[in-house]
């Protein structure tokens, strides 16, 4: 009989940042569960490794980008029928290179996230992801 693993899988989940508050989506490609979903690009925790250097290792796997730094920003649970994950989201402003379809995957650098479907737990951040990106804006007027 097989097991399934109780506790939930913890995810590395990177958001790359423009300076003009774009961010990069990638498009699960075909064998994936979700196939033709929109994320932001990311992958399972292997054992021995912390969050951040799996996120490391998964843009240098399926983008062939190098992430310089990135802050953690928030984390969010969810039971998909194939797997309970635990996402943890990072916010990256400096990295290097250039996103290269490594697995088939499409991209898209989104300003007001409009690509669908998302990936169910990603859609809540989208909201938060816009809070984040007015916090970072100069440009905001006071309307006051
Ligand atoms: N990368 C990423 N994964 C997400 C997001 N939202 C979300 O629910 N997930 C879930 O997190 C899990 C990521 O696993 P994955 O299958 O992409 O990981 P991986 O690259 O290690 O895949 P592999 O098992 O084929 O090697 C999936 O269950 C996926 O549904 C997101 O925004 N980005």
């Amino acid at each position: 009989m097989s097991q399934k693993k109780s506790g939930p899988i913890d995810v590395a989940v990177g958001i790359l940042m423009k300076d003009n508050g774009d961010v990069l989506l990638a498009q699960r490609p075909a064998g994936k569960a979700y196939e033709g979903y929109w994320e932001f690009p990311g992958g399972k925790v292997e054992a021995g490794e912390t969050v951040e250097e799996a996120l490391k290792r998964e843009f240098m796997e399926e983008l062939g980008i190098t992430v310089l730094a990135a802050e953690p920003w928030c984390c969010v649970e969810h039971v998909y029928p194939h797997a309970h994950v635990r996402l943890h989201f990072y916010v990256s402003h400096q990295w290097k290179g250039l996103p290269q379809s490594r697995e088939g995957q499409s991209f898209s650098w989104q300003g007001t996230v409009r690509v669908e479907p998302l990936l169910p737990a990603t859609v809540p951040l989208i909201q938060w992801l816009d809070a984040l990106r007015y916090s970072h804006s100069t440009t905001e007027t006071n309307p006051a």
